[in-house]
């Protein structure tokens, strides 16, 4: 199948959206929003990085891709809409490779009403995935990570550690028991962006919310950064999967903290306001956990702690940091 058969079996017959003027097809896309804010974020997977032969298939590949894009949708409180595709091909992939990672975008888009709205192929030596997508969230409802104050409760949804140890499974292999492992693996290929929850969120007054793409130390020092705020996380209340403990008992905690793509969603809400927020996890079925407080910044740096038994430590960047060479 040569480039241009390729896109005439990808574009969709009908779209979704309602504010759809121009598809696949033309120069590029056109629609025409009504009234409320357009959100948009693109990221990349790479293979050799994000994903290797041994730890994705095609249909995983595609379907992270989006799933990563729809999490930072969610940290914005936005509702998916759109996503546009940039694929790098290397000349050993074959259509079906191609089409089942296409496939894995539609089945997360369709969840969505998402609709494809363009793209771009190219050949080239390395398989890479571009997703661009664009939301809707109501006017001046985005959800800042500057917008966290003293007083603050801070929450993440689902637990922490399973991307990471799914990870460790495929790559290395482990003596987990087959449903637990298939459970880790599916959290690492199939995460579920946290979109509903975001939107259930909609009636909160004021939200600073971040996704959870390269662990909470990361996310809650932007939320700091942003904010300029201190916060200060109690380790026992950080929500984890008993088996990773179990089987990876000298990780699981480097892995809550740092492992990432995770794609749950971190925030800080005023105690007043964190009685909605467990409803709205209610209301979708999932789970929220406290996790600590928001506190002034009490040096010239706004600064992440991590309480446990009395003790207290600072907690950096340790996120997945591209860029960094060898001795820097
Ligand atoms: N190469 C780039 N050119 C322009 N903006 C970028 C680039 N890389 C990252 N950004 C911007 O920097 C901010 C942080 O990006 P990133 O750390 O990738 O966020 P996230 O972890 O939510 O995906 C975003 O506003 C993003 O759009
Ligand atoms: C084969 C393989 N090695 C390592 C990882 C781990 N990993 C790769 S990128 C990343 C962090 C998130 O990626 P990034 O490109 O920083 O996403 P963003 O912050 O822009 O959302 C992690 C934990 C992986 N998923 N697969
Ligand atoms: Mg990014
Ligand atoms: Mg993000
Ligand atoms: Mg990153």
């Amino acid at each position: 199948m040569d480039e241009f058969s390729f896109i005439r079996s990808i574009a969709p017959s009908a779209y979704q959206q309602s504010s759809i003027i121009k598809g696949i097809g033309d120069d590029a896309a056109v629609f025409r929003p009504s009234g409320q804010d357009v959100v948009t974020a693109v990221d990349t997977m790479v293979d050799g990085v994000h994903f290797s032969l041994e730890t994705m298939k095609p249909y995983h590949i595609g379907y992270r891709a989006l799933a990563a894009n729809i999490s930072d949708l969610a940290a914005m409180g936005s509702v998916p809409a759109f996503y546009l595709v940039s694929v790098v091909v290397p000349p050993e992939w074959n259509s079906t490779g191609l089409e089942e990672l296409y496939r894995g975008m539609k089945d997360l888009a369709a969840q969505y009403r998402m609709d494809v709205i363009g793209g771009d192929t190219v050949s080239g030596s390395e398989l890479s995935v571009s997703i661009t997508v664009i939301g809707y969230v109501d006017k001046d409802k985005g959800r800042y990570r500057s917008d966290a104050r003293a007083g603050d409760v801070v929450f993440v949804t689902g637990t922490l550690g399973d991307s990471r140890a799914g990870l460790e499974c495929l790559l290395k292999g482990s003596t987990v028991n087959d449903e637990e492992k298939t459970f880790l693996i599916h959290r690492h290929q199939m995460p579920e962006p946290r979109a509903s929850f975001a939107q259930a969120l909609a009636g909160v007054e004021r939200l600073a919310l971040n996704d959870i793409s390269d662990g909470m130390a990361n996310e809650a020092n932007e939320i700091a950064e942003a904010s300029e705020v201190d916060i200060h996380l109690e380790k026992e209340q950080i929500p984890f999967t008993p088996t990773v403990k179990e089987f990876f008992s000298d990780y699981y905690d480097e892995w809550m903290l740092a492992g990432g793509e995770d794609f749950e969603l971190m925030g800080t809400v005023s105690a007043e306001e964190w009685p909605e927020v467990i409803k709205a996890a209610d209301r979708v079925g999932l789970k929220v956990s406290k996790v600590g407080i928001v506190k002034e910044k009490q040096k010239d740096n706004p600064m992440v702690y991590l309480h446990e038994q009395g003790t207290k430590r600072v907690v950096t960047k340790t996120g997945y940091t591209h860029l960094t060479k060898k001795g820097e």
